[in-house]
């Protein structure tokens, strides 16, 4: 098949914003109510990992996963929430990462499709307050996702929706898992983030102002 980029999907949290930090203080809030305090590193586990998967991992980590009903883990689930949402009130246009407005500049130039494949039930919410919605052909909506990442669906999906084949996709990524659902996409995985969390990645960037679309181009090729 020719080699050739068709779209360019990205995550959201810790990628285009940094709201990897808000769901970190949320989740971590939530903990210290149960008793169960966590640091930054088990915190890695539950990025790009749903609002329910990422509560079941903090529970098993207390050994607390058979204490609460499936209506209470909804009630604690919606408290983490409302904790996040409060943090991000004031988000917007000032919030986004350097360098990301540039790099879809660039990608709508070159005529690339350009997909969210966000975990999160805010992406859309979110995407609006950071005035970026209009550069997106297609937002997955995350309600509609059965499996979390490490699961390549999300990206599929994104895929899918603009029509683009997998393997002439790009997925950018701050997560662990997320680098892992991009390679299962059979797409070609760009991290952002530190090289030791994320050295499956096909290319890591230390930062989102290295986001350069002529460079990502070349190593894509170059793959
Ligand atoms: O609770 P939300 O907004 O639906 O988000 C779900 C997940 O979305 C992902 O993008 C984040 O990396 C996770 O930390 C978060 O848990
Ligand atoms: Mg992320």
């Amino acid at each position: 098949m020719n080699k050739q980029i068709e779209a360019i999907i990205f995550d959201l949290d810790g990628v285009i914003t940094d709201t990897a930090e808000f769901h970190y203080l949320a989740w971590k809030k939530l903990g210290e109510d149960l008793g169960i305090p966590f640091d930054r590193e088990f915190n890695e586990t539950l990025k790009g990992v749903s609002r329910t998967d990422s509560l079941e991992r903090i529970l098993e980590l207390g050994d607390r996963q058979n204490d609460f009903s499936e209506a209470e883990k909804d009630e604690l689930a919606t408290k983490k929430n409302a904790h996040y949402v409060e943090l991000i009130r004031n988000i917007s246009e000032k919030d986004l990462l350097p360098g990301i407005e540039s790099f879809l500049i660039q990608i709508k130039r070159a005529d690339i499709k350009i997909a969210m494949a966000s975990a999160s039930k805010n992406a859309l919410m979110v995407a609006n307050a950071l005035g970026i919605t209009s550069y997106f052909d297609h937002i997955v909506d995350a309600a509609t996702v059965v499996n979390s990442k490490p699961d390549p669906e999300v990206f599929l999906k994104a895929a899918n929706a603009v029509s683009a084949n997998p393997e002439n996709c790009i997925g950018v990524e701050d997560a662990a898992a997320g680098v892992d659902a991009i390679n299962a996409a059979n797409m070609f995985s760009v991290a952002i983030g530190d090289s030791t969390i994320l050295s499956h990645a096909n290319v890591v960037l230390s930062s989102t102002e290295e986001l350069e679309l002529n460079r990502i181009i070349d190593k894509y090729f170059a793959s």
